[in-house]
C-alpha cells in the first residue's frame, strides 16, 4: 500500500488527462493553514473520494473547487489550463458542479422547478416554458432510474437520498464534466445512502469525473477508484484502489497511531479491561453507562 503523495507535481498518472488537478495547493485564513501542499487529480469516469474528519480542511477544498475562496499556494488547473475561480458562476460555467449536502434543493419549491432552478427554459417575453421543463425534468429522473411520481411536490418532502439523486441528475444534464458531493451520505440512513451511492456510479459512468467528500470509509470504498486522506490540512494518505483493502483505508481513517494511544489511555483507566486498537477501531468497545464509574459525578 501507498502511503506516501504518489503523483509527480503537475502531472496525472495514468493515460486521461485530468479533469481536474490540484498541484500543492494551499490556503491560510490569516495564520490558520486549513490547506498545506494538497495534490489531487480528478480523472473523467473515475470517482475520487476526499476522506478527512472534522478540521480536516474538506470543506476548504471544496470552497478553492467551486469558486468560493481562490487557494493562497499551488496550481489548480482545469482541463490543462491553469485557472482560478473569481465567482461560483466561474466554476459553473468551466463545468464544475457542486452538490452541498445541505443546500443541494430550495425545499420550498417543486421538484421540475428545482431541476431547473437558474437555467429556466423560457418562450418569448420571458414567459417560462412549463411543460417543457416538467416533460425534461421526467425524462432525465427516469434515465437516472429516479422513481419521484409528481413532479409538482416540494422537494422538502421528498427524502434526503431523494434530493441529493435530483441534484446529481441536475448536473450530469446541465453538462457538468466534474460533481464535487458534499458528504452526500452523512444525513442518510443505510438503504438510503446506498440509493445515493448507486447514482455516484451512475455519474460516473456517465463519463463524470465524481469527487466524493465523506468522513465514511466505508462508503468512499464501495464506490472509489482513488483515494485521498486529508488530515489537519495535509493529505497523509493518496492511494489508489488496487494499492489498499477497506481494512487499510479504515485504519488510516481512524489513525492508527491516536488509536494505540488511546487504547493505552483506556487501558490505565481501567488496567482490568484490555481494550486493543482493533477493538476501539471497530466500535466493539463497551459504551459507557450511567453506572460506570467514568461518567460517574
Ligand atoms: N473562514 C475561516 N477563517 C479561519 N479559519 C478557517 C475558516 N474556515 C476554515 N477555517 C479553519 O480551517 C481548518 C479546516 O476547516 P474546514 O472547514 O475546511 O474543515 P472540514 O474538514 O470541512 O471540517 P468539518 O467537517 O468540521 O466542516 C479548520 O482549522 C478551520 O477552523
Amino acid at each position: 500500500m501507498s502511503t506516501a503523495v504518489a503523483h509527480e507535481h503537475g502531472q496525472a498518472a495514468g493515460d486521461q488527462p485530468a479533469l481536474l488537478q490540484l498541484v500543492d495547493v494551499g490556503k491560510s485564513y490569516g495564520n490558520v493553514h486549513a490547506l498545506r501542499g494538497v495534490s489531487l487529480h480528478v480523472r473523467q469516469g473515475e470517482v475520487t473520494c476526499v476522506l478527512g474528519d472534522n478540521g480536516a480542511g474538506k470543506s476548504t477544498l471544496i470552497k478553492i473547487m467551486a469558486g468560493l475562496h481562490k487557494h493562497t499556494d499551488g496550481v489548480m488547473t482545469i482541463g490543462g489550463q491553469e485557472t482560478v475561480f473569481g465567482s461560483p458562476r466561474e466554476a459553473q460555467a468551466a463545468g464544475i458542479a457542486t452538490v452541498y449536502q445541505h443546500l443541494a434543493l430550495a425545499p420550498l419549491m417543486s421538484v421540475w422547478r428545482n431541476f431547473f432552478l437558474g437555467n429556466e427554459i423560457t418562450r418569448g417575453f420571458g414567459t417560462m416554458d412549463i411543460a417543457s421543463m416538467k416533460r425534461i425534468a421526467d425524462e432525465e429522473l427516469r434515465k437516472m432510474g429516479i422513481e419521484i411520481g409528481d413532479l409538482d411536490r416540494p422537494v422538502g418532502g421528498l427524502s434526503g437520498g431523494q434530493r441529493q439523486c435530483i441534484a446529481i441528475a441536475r448536473a450530469i444534464y446541465f453538462g457538468a464534466k466534474v460533481i464535487i458531493l458534499d458528504e452526500p451520505t452523512a444525513a442518510l440512513g443505510v438503504k438510503q445512502s446506498g440509493v445515493v451511492l448507486k447514482y455516484i456510479i451512475k455519474a460516473r459512468d456517465a463519463g463524470l469525473g465524481v469527487i466524493f467528500i465523506t468522513h465514511n470509509p466505508h462508503h468512499a470504498f464501495l464506490v472509489g477508484n482513488h483515494f485521498v486522506i486529508l488530515k489537519l490540512g495535509r493529505v497523509v494518505l493518496d492511494a489508489h484502489r488496487d494499492e489498499l483493502t477497506l481494512d487499510e483505508l479504515t485504519g488510516q481513517m481512524a489513525g492508527g497511531q491516536e488509536l494505540e494511544e488511546l487504547s493505552h489511555e483506556l487501558r490505565s483507566a481501567d488496567p482490568g479491561k484490555v481494550v486493543d486498537a482493533h477493538t476501539v477501531e471497530h466500535g466493539e468497545i463497551e459504551a459507557p453507562t450511567l453506572d460506570h464509574p467514568a461518567v460517574k459525578p
